[in-house]
């Protein structure tokens, strides 16, 4: 069907599609007739069919500019979790949210769905089989996690009915899959500087991984089921496997598939954490002097070394969500997606 022949509410923009879950989220709405714009900062590649519109978030007029004749908005750009830039967090999740909320009502924008985080309830401390309604960290573990409530909480309070705007979250966890630039590359080269031989505590802390597909159809189920009279406005969604793993034996089945040893050794978590502590804050006494960014920061050895899983029982029932792709079988595409990073490659 030609682009303009597509019913308005097929109509859609995707701020953030040039990133790892963007660029999926296009190409399952391609798939699905929908007409597909993208607004991003950068441009990675050029994806037929679909028009993209290059600015910045914080910008109203790009953004009006981008949303012309759009209907239904996904917003999935933030800026990368591992960063410690508290004022560039501030700027693009909160403020750019701000203006992506004010740009979508005066264009007349129906749906908007926005890319929270499971993290926004975690603190560093167990969380089992969580569920929507757990308070928001009060004490967030890191910057990132910081403006993902604040974005959260301005999204899910734009949700006005009256105005015809209508608003959801979605909370992903632990997102992988081909092309996932974090995970699975951090990992292996964590593993070739040698510096993936041991388990931070017991090793049977339970977490979330969802594979990048399931997360997608969380995000279009979500903006097809959102109506005025759904339960759904203005709420947030876990989105997961519902499959929680063991997270060292996450860890090991893809280091082992991509050639590399599975860690071994066990240290107990109080050590690493208060380690990774310490050299987080000595990283940041010396950046005046020099430069160096640790590869176990507190949040990753919290994230290592705990419980984290949510369930997805709400998404289930308000939005008839299910995963389309189990575990195992994410497991096996991701690892297969990844030549270039095999042992010896
Ligand atoms: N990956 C995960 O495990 C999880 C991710 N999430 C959330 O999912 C969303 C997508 O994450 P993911 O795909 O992994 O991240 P990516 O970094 O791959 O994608 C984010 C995209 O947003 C772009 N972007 C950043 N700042 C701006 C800006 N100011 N204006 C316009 N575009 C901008 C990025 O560009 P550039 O790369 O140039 O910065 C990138 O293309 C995020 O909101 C994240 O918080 C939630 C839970 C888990
Ligand atoms: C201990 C070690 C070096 C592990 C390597 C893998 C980690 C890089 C990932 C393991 C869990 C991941 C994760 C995220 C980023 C990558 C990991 C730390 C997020 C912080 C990404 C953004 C979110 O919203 C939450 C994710 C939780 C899990």
């Amino acid at each position: 069907m030609a682009t303009r022949l597509r019913p308005r509410n097929k109509r859609c923009l995707v701020v953030g599609g040039s990133g790892f879950l963007g660029r999926h989220l296009v190409e399952k709405l391609l798939d699905r007739g929908y007409s597909v714009s993208v607004f991003d900062i950068c441009q990675n590649v050029e994806v037929p069919g679909v028009a993209f519109h290059q600015g910045d978030l914080c910008d109203k007029q790009a953004l009006s500019v981008a949303l012309n004749d759009v209907s239904l908005v996904f917003h999935c750009a933030s800026p990368a979790p591992g960063s410690d830039n508290r004022q560039l967090f501030e700027r693009v999740n909160i403020h750019g949210t701000r203006t992506v909320i004010q740009a979508c009502v005066e264009a007349g924008v129906e749906k908007l769905v926005l890319t929270s985080s499971a993290s926004v309830v975690f603190e560093g401390t167990d969380i089992k089989n969580g569920s929507e309604d757990l308070p928001y960290a009060k004490k967030p573990i890191d910057y990132y996690t910081q403006t993902k409530i604040e974005q959260e909480k301005l999204v899910l309070k734009a949700c006005d009915k009256d105005k015809g705007f209508l608003t959801v979250a979605i909370r992903p966890h632990g997102i992988f899959g081909p092309r996932d630039p974090q995970l699975v590359p951090i990992l292996v080269d964590t593993a070739r500087r040698g510096k993936m031989k041991f388990i931070i505590g017991n090793g049977t802390n339970l977490v979330d991984f969802t594979f990048v597909e399931n997360v997608v159809h969380g995000h279009i189920l979500a903006a097809e089921r959102l109506k005025p009279d759904s339960p759904m406005c203005g709420k947030p969604y876990h989105i997961t496997n519902d499959e929680p793993v063991r997270f060292w034996d996450f860890m090991s089945e893809v280091l082992v598939g991509l050639g590399y040893d599975a860690p071994r050794y066990h240290l107990p978590y109080v050590l690493v954490y208060g380690l990774a502590l310490l050299l987080w804050l000595l990283a940041l006494l010396l950046r005046p002097l020099v430069s160096f960014k640790p590869t176990f920061t507190p949040m990753r050895v919290a994230l290592a070394g705990t419980h984290h899983y949510y369930s997805c029982e709400r998404a289930k029932q308000d939005m008839g969500y299910k995963p389309v792709v189990s575990l195992k079988e994410g497991i096996v595409r991701t690892v297969q997606s990844y030549p270039h990073l095999r042992r010896g490659s």
